[in-house]
């Protein structure tokens, strides 16, 4: 007899800390039992009791091909299969890293890592390094990983548990962190006024998917990118939610921002742990060896990981890619729309290629204060009555959700009828 998902969390707290290895994957916040899966297959997954699920979470962001994409894993295995880690370098690191350049113009030079945190605690000590500064500049609800230096007043599970910054960071570490209001721009220009020769950096997620999906204003950024270019200070988008995933020029693309460094990660990994950091020349040839700013990892560039990651990156190439999953992405948060309102429900959404926000109020949120004024009681409800539905979605009111390759208009039609029924049983 298999274990249920409730036998399977109850011994796994006995051994894990929340019984999970990541704090996103507990439902504290909508309460319950985190699910435990078993096996995916595209659009779909299923639980170690045998039920299935639209997944609307895709690994929190790398699967845009769906899971098990056949070609995906068979590169996994054919490439596992003659060495699963060298130390040393190879060709496909460098074909990643020369096809990352060609996709992203801001790419002069790119480092691969194994994780998004890896990359954005990378990138901060290179900004600090080349800049000989102390302070970066973030935005309150973004979240980029748990370095240190980031994990101050950050979103995903940091605001959904409470602890936007975490205890354990030292006091001196956070005082170099300003924090500041995402799409704020007197505020923005106010603090370089002030200290404008003391920031080393800015960093930003360009489409904020922490704090559920909040998009810069074109201005907000036009000016962080002003600003920077001003005081010496560099910019860092943090693109690794939204590269690859909001179309093939990213979100910098979309809104024709050159950065200083990006970091990427998700989808560049194909489902498997890799992440990567970029950008202008100069600037990356500090990093060791060249340079004096010290950084490395023995998984780094790890073969499976890039071969799943150019086969995923290969496949989004392909002429239409966006245009379909963007169409499929809107056709869900316009579908939702539609039914919320029908059963008169206060509820918006928004989508961005393969990326989506659902908010519980009346339009979608342009600022962090406008994210927390919205119905977390009700984005609780919704969830649990989709997920009996056999719809699953993150299990949190402040993240984004994403659409794969893999769901089609059936998966689509599905959510939206099940939809249907829970928006009716509220009014
Ligand atoms: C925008 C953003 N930056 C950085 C990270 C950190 O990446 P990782 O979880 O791979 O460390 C995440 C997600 O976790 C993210 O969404
Ligand atoms: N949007 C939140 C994440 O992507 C985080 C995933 C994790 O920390 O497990």
């Amino acid at each position: 007899m298999t274990m249920t998902n409730q036998q399977l969390f109850e011994r796994s707290c006995q051994y894990i800390p929340g019984g999970v290895n990541s704090p996103v994957r507990a439902f504290k916040s909508v309460g319950g039992t985190p699910v435990f899966f078993e096996r995916g297959q595209g659009a779909y997954f299923w639980d170690v009791e045998g039920k299935s699920y639209i997944d609307y979470v895709g690994s929190w962001g790398p699967l845009i091909l769906g899971h098990a994409q056949p070609d995906v894993v068979k590169v996994v295995q054919d490439v596992a299969s003659r060495g699963t880690s060298f130390g040393a370098p190879t060709a496909a690191e460098l074909e990643i890293a020369e096809l990352l350049c060609q996709l992203l113009p801001s790419l002069e030079l790119v480092r691969l890592v194994s994780s998004g945190t890896e990359a954005g605690m990378s990138a901060i000590r290179l900004a600090r390094g080349y800049t000989g500064r102390n302070r970066i500049i973030k935005f309150e609800g973004c979240y980029h990983g748990h370095d240190d230096a980031l994990l101050v007043k950050a979103g995903s599970g940091a605001l959904t548990f409470g602890h936007p910054s975490s205890a354990g960071v030292p006091e001196e570490t956070a005082s170099h962190t300003l924090v500041l209001n995402y799409n704020d721009v007197a505020e923005v220009e106010e603090t370089f006024n002030k200290l404008g020769s003391e920031i080393a950096a800015v960093i930003v997620e360009p489409i904020a998917g922490n704090m559920n999906l909040v998009q810069a204003s074109p201005q907000f950024l036009e000016t962080l990118r002003t600003l920077c270019t001003k005081h010496g200070s560099l910019l860092i988008l943090d693109e690794v939610m939204t590269g690859f995933r909001v179309g093939l020029e990213c979100a910098q693309g979309l809104y024709g921002i050159q950065p200083d460094l990006t970091i990427l990660g998700k989808v560049i990994g194909g489902g498997l742990p890799m992440a990567a950091f970029g950008g202008r020349r100069d600037i990356m040839e500090r990093l060791a060896p060249l340079g004096p700013v010290y950084q490395a990892g023995t998984l780094s560039g790890n073969p499976v990981a890039v071969a799943a990651g150019l086969e995923t990156l290969r496949q989004i190439q392909a002429p239409g890619f966006f245009d379909k999953l963007s169409n499929m992405t809107r056709k869900l948060t316009d579908g939702l729309t539609a039914a919320a309102k029908k059963h008169g429900v206060v509820f918006s959404a928004q989508a961005v290629g393969g990326m989506f926000g659902i908010y519980f109020r009346e339009i979608p949120p342009k600022s962090f204060d406008e994210v927390m004024a919205s119905d977390r009681d009700a984005f609780n409800c919704f969830f649990h009555a989709m997920l009996e539905e056999g719809v699953y979605f993150a299990p949190s009111a402040f993240e984004a959700g994403f659409v794969s390759a893999a769901h089609g208009d059936a998966e689509i039609d599905k959510t939206l009828a099940a939809a249907d029924r829970v928006f009716s049983q509220k009014s």
